[in-house]
């Protein structure tokens, strides 16, 4: 585990400071799960984003909760989440940047997603002057994790069509050139179709996970075209096992992954803990640099 600093809460005046840590790094491998062989499965996400799809309750949302409980607990990335249901991603609210929760609203996730927009090209200037390619660890800039919950919400369900269009161009946008400069997408969808996903689109993720598919060409939408003809099909996953799932990496083999499940009050925990964390190091940035978090960005 990437060495992180041990923080300490000041609990108010008269009380003893308590000891908060150790907490993790989304410069870390993230756990998902385990194998058909019970190993740990774990992802590097940083320079990646991730794709989630398959049937309703195959098991996205809870992969995508284990996802932002790691980041959550990363204090060196900042995160933002678009949550078209409001209730999957709701309880790491207060984990999120000031702003950086939308629920079902198109036109507050159209904003975010320009803001990002904004702060990914003043990224790459800042990266073309340093001629460098990349962000990496202890950089000014942290690194984004922007988990969204459902992509078909923003992009095919509400709103005007003009308005969805520009949320598919932005999410593309931010899928495609986000990874150098730290912007992590992890993105779900229960509607694993063309329309929705889009072969340009899902080659962008370099991580894809298809939890039961109602056909093999849905599962193939996730995956890559072909892997059903080989055997490789989502389709196949009993309806009684939701967890369990084909995950691929680019230009990997699929495999057989069961998910690691954090049931609601353990998610609620973490995301308080994380909140607390989360508090605590900005409080201290300030106090230590007289600068808000993000003003690197903003610069
Ligand atoms: N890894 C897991 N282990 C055990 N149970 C799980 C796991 N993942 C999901 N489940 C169970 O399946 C249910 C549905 O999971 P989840 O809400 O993540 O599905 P979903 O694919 O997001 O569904 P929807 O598209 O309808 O939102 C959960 O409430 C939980 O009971």
């Amino acid at each position: 585990m990437t060495a992180m600093p041990t923080l300490v809460a000041d609990t108010g005046p008269g009380s003893q400071p308590v000891t908060l840590g150790p907490v993790l790094s989304i410069f870390d491998p993230v756990h998902i799960g385990i194998d058909e062989f019970g190993q740990p499965v774990r992802v590097p996400l940083i320079y990646r984003n991730m794709l989630i799809g398959g049937e309703p309750g195959a098991g996205k949302s809870a992969l995508l909760n284990a996802v932002v409980a790691h980041a959550a607990l990363s204090l060196d990335c900042r995160l933002v989440l678009l949550d078209g249901k409001l209730v999957e991603l709701g309880q790491w609210r207060a984990c999120a940047e000031p702003g950086g929760f939308v629920g079902p609203d198109l036109d507050a996730a159209n904003k975010l997603l320009k803001r990002l927009q904004i702060m990914m090209d003043r990224r790459y200037a800042y990266l073309v002057d340093c001629e460098r390619r990349k962000v990496a660890a202890g950089d000014a800039f942290m690194p984004y994790v922007v988990a969204i919950d459902e992509i078909a919400y923003f992009s095919a369900t509400v709103g005007k069509k003009q308005d969805r269009e520009e949320f598919a161009a932005l999410l593309r946008d931010l899928v495609a050139r986000g990874r150098a400069v730290g912007i992590i997408v992890i993105a779900a969808t229960q509607r694993p179709s063309s329309d929705i996903i889009p072969t340009s689109l899902r080659d962008l993720f370099a991580w894809r996970f298809a939890g039961r598919c109602t056909s093999h060409s849905s599962s193939d939408i996730v995956l890559g075209h072909g892997w059903a003809q080989q055997g490789w099909t989502a389709n196949s996953i009993s309806p009684t096992n939701p967890g369990v799932g084909l995950l691929i990496a680019e230009g990997g083999t699929p495999q057989l992954v069961k998910t690691a499940y954090l049931d609601d009050a353990t998610c609620a925990a973490i995301a308080r803990y994380a909140a607390t964390l989360r508090t605590t190091v900005n409080r201290q940035a300030a106090t230590d640099t007289g600068q808000q978090p993000g003003a690197a960005d903003a610069a």
